[in-house]
């Protein structure tokens, strides 16, 4: 049985001290309640901060660093998105660090136009499926749910475990709630989702962090507040399951 956990926190754009106390704490309470692995939300050192999203990049290396610290300290793998500097523009990126290792880096390969991430950010060109000391984890970010043929890539690479750094806004919740159930039952693997929550900037979040099931069975969900939520996600169930219904097995990928 591997324990996970979702932060879910109130971004304060700009504010990298305050979201990095507030990770730090978290991250301890999350490993005081047995967590092994712990999501944060997409870029949660410091929202999406426009102009200035440049400068604030500059912090990410010396925060990954400290997060490295964190996690060995606290024997956890880490996942959450920071802006990462490229040049004139920045990738969303996501530092997977297991127990103090920088596992993998993975750059958010599917930018979200309507808000304008394409003018931004520089989109990513590559997958993560890490192995790491708690089982195969793949990533993606928010986004990058809509596209089910990434997700389904890590599955069938062998990912075990998926997460999701977000902020998806209001009012688009059950569609989070669909996607994730969706991506969960379609590859019968875990889903350990982070979403930021309340007012960021001028946008309006709702929560809902989930832990769900090869099953699509919710284990954890948050609220609308700031919270952490932990649940147990049992491996040897997961065998089971996909022994009982052999979805990969089955597939037909000569035909599509
Ligand atoms: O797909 C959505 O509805 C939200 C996506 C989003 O906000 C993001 O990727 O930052």
């Amino acid at each position: 049985m591997i324990t996970a956990a979702a932060i879910q926190f109130t971004i304060k754009p700009g504010n990298v001290d305050a979201n990095l106390a507030h990770a730090r704490d978290a991250l301890g309470r999350a490993s005081d309640r047995g967590a092994q692995l712990v999501v944060l939300p997409e870029m949660w050192s410091c929202g999406f901060c426009g102009k200035s999203l440049a400068g604030l990049a500059m912090h990410t290396a010396a925060i990954a660093e400290e997060l490295q610290d964190l996690s060995r300290r606290l024997g956890l793998v880490v996942v959450g998105s920071m802006p990462e500097p490229n040049g004139d523009r920045v990738f969303n990126t996501i530092h997977l660090i297991d127990n103090g290792r920088l596992a993998g880096i993975y750059r958010k390969v599917h930018l979200f136009s309507l808000l304008g991430e394409d003018r931004v950010f520089a989109a990513g060109d590559g997958c993560l499926l890490a192995d790491t000391s708690i089982g195969k984890i793949g990533v993606i970010i928010c986004y990058d749910l809509r596209f089910p043929e990434l997700s389904r890539r890590l599955a069938l690479e062998g990912a075990q475990i998926l997460c999701i750094p977000a902020q998806w806004p209001k009012p688009r919740n059950e569609q989070w709630r669909t996607l994730l159930q969706a991506r969960a039952i379609e590859n019968q693997f875990f889903v350990v989702a982070s979403n930021t929550c309340g007012m960021v900037g001028k946008l309006d979040f709702f929560g809902m962090s989930m832990i769900i099931g090869p099953r699509g069975d919710v284990l954890a969900e948050a609220g609308d507040r700031e919270t952490e939520i932990v649940a147990g996600l049992d491996m040897r169930d997961m065998a089971e399951w996909r022994a009982q219904i052999p979805c990969f097995k089955d597939r037909r990928p000569e035909l599509y």
